[in-house]
C-alpha cells in the first residue's frame, strides 16, 4: 500500500503546525479535528486506543498523536495525564477530568512540585499512532527528548514549552526550526518517515 497523504486527527493547531513543518516536504498532512476519547493507561495503550477510535470515527486511515511529560523525580508522572480533556463519544463521557495538571497548577505550580526534589530531570515523549482503518491494529512511533523543568522562559503559546529546558534553552526560547530538529515530536516523526519509506 502506498500512502499518498496522512490524515492527522488532532484539535491542537500547534501540533499540526509542527508535524507539517517536519513532514510537509515528504507527504501531505490532512487534518480533521475530531474529538477522540483518551482512555487511561500506559502511554502506548492510550495512543493505540486513540488511533483505533479515530479510525472508527472517520471510517478510514487515521494518524493520532499523544504527548506526555515525565518528571523523573515523580517516576514518570504526570506523563500522559498532563492534559486530559473531557471527551465524549455519543452519550458516554470517558474522561471526566476537566482541567489538566498544566491548567490547574500552571508553569509555577509544576516547578514548585519539583522544588522539594534534587532531580529536575524530565522527558518529553511523543507517540504517533497510525491505524489503517476500523478493526486494524495501530502501529506506534515514539520519540523522547530529555530535559529539565525550569522557571518559565520564552513565549507562552504552546503548553509547557516555556518550562522544558533542553541543552540550555527552553523549547519556547528556541526558533521553531530549532525545536523541530531536537524535539520529541521530531524524533517520533523520523521513525514514522522511515516506515512510510517502506510502504
Ligand atoms: O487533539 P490532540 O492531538 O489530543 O491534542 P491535545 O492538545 O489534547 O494533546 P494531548 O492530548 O497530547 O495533550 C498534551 C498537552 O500537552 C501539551 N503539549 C503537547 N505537545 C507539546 C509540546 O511539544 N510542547 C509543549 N506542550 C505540549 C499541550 O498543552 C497539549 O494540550
Ligand atoms: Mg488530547
Amino acid at each position: 500500500m502506498s500512502l499518498k497523504k496522512l490524515n492527522f486527527i488532532t484539535g491542537n493547531q500547534n501540533k499540526l503546525a509542527e508535524v507539517r513543518a517536519i513532514l510537509g516536504s515528504v507527504i501531505e498532512v490532512d487534518n480533521q479535528a475530531v474529538d477522540v476519547p483518551e482512555i487511561q493507561g500506559t502511554i502506548e495503550d492510550i495512543a493505540k486506543e486513540k488511533a483505533r477510535r479515530a479510525a472508527e470515527a472517520i471510517n478510514g486511515p487515521a494518524l493520532t498523536e499523544d504527548t506526555a511529560l515525565e518528571f523523573h523525580a515523580l517516576k514518570g508522572l504526570p506523563g500522559p495525564y498532563m492534559y486530559v480533556r473531557p471527551t465524549s463519544l455519543g452519550a458516554v463521557t470517558l474522561t471526566q477530568t476537566s482541567k489538566s495538571f498544566l491548567d490547574t497548577l500552571g508553569h509555577e505550580g509544576l516547578n514548585k512540585i519539583l522544588d522539594s526534589f534534587d532531580d529536575r530531570g524530565a522527558e518529553a515523549v511523543c507517540t504517533f499512532a497510525f491505524c489503517r482503518g476500523p478493526g486494524e491494529e495501530p502501529i506506534l512511533f515514539q520519540g523522547r527528548t530529555k530535559g529539565a523543568i525550569v522557571r518559565p522562559r520564552g513565549p507562552t503559546n504552546f503548553g509547557w514549552d516555556p518550562i522544558f529546558e533542553h541543552e540550555g534553552k527552553t523549547y519556547a526560547e528556541m526558533e521553531k526550526e530549532e525545536k523541530n530538529r531536537v524535539s520529541h515530536r521530531y524524533k517520533a516523526l523520523v521513525k514514522l518517515q522511515q516506515w512510510l519509506g517502506h510502504q
